[in-house]
């Protein structure tokens, strides 16, 4: 049976003392429990949000690493620092890391790599833009997504990625994939899994989808057979609205 997982990523928002309004008024909410919750604050609130949350079910989550171990790389953040401060999870290949960032899938390769030579998990974020949906181009573009950056792993590896499935052109713009638009890519994300390793690891790994989920669209999000949570954006940043969406399974 695979997690249900609800991820909230806080992306460029949040100092301290936000992060700890935040996190009070959620720890005051009651939670699904039956749903893994995860949040990803930016890297210098990792080590309080972590504090803060000690004694919840809540994980603590990093938005990113570099791809290289150690070394020379002023500004970065090495997956070992991660690790060493106890966060055991990193989402990789968001699209504003791809587009605002340039990261190539060839990049987020090494990254995965990186993170999994620390036994980290990884969320690994794929999306087709706007353009692709247009032009039905959406499964190829995600299919590549994988090959490039994923599907060199082996099933053992493998078995530490969760998915997110991330249409770009829903991505803070509040429109959000239809649930028959999710569940038709999830499955074809899943089979693309069945294919490359086995159905039981494809049975078995979790996808999310993002991309403007609100309280009031999750709950038939997650009603859909491949749809195994969420990873919210601006929803996240508020405790109601989050709390909202882990209850909507
Ligand atoms: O990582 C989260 C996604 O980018 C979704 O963001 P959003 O919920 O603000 O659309």
């Amino acid at each position: 049976m695979r997690d249900k997982i609800v991820a909230g990523n806080w992306k460029m928002n949040n100092n301290l003392p936000e992060s700890i309004t935040l996190l009070e008024a959620l720890k005051k909410n009651e939670m699904h429990s039956e749903v893994k919750v995860m949040v990803a604050p930016s890297f210098p609130l990792l080590f309080p949000v972590k504090e803060m949350l000690k004694v919840s079910d809540i994980e603590v989550i990093a938005q990113n690493c570099n791809a290289h171990k150690q070394g020379a790389h002023t500004g970065e953040v090495a997956a070992s620092m991660l690790t060493s401060i106890g966060v055991k999870t990193v989402i990789i290949g968001h699209s504003e890391r791809r587009h605002l960032y340039n990261e190539s899938d060839d990049l987020l390769a090494e990254k995965v790599n990186t993170a999994l030579d620390e036994s980290m998990q990884i969320i690994f974020c794929v999306g087709e833009e706007l353009e692709a949906r247009k032009a039905n181009r959406q499964n190829e573009t995600i299919k590549s997504q994988l090959e490039n950056s994923l599907f060199h792993l082996n099933a053992e590896q493998m078995k530490k990625v969760i998915i997110a499935y991330e249409p770009v052109w829903a991505i803070g713009t509040g429109e959000t994939a239809t649930p028959e638009q999710a569940q038709e890519m999830h499955e074809f994300i899943r089979q693309q899994i069945t294919e490359r390793f086995d159905a039981d690891l494809s049975e078995n790994t979790s996808i999310l989808y993002g991309g403007s989920v609100k309280p009031n669209n999750a709950k038939e999000l997650f009603s859909k057979p491949d749809v195994d949570g969420g990873l919210i954006g601006g929803a996240s940043l508020k405790a109601d609205d989050f709390s909202a969406i882990i209850n909507a399974f």
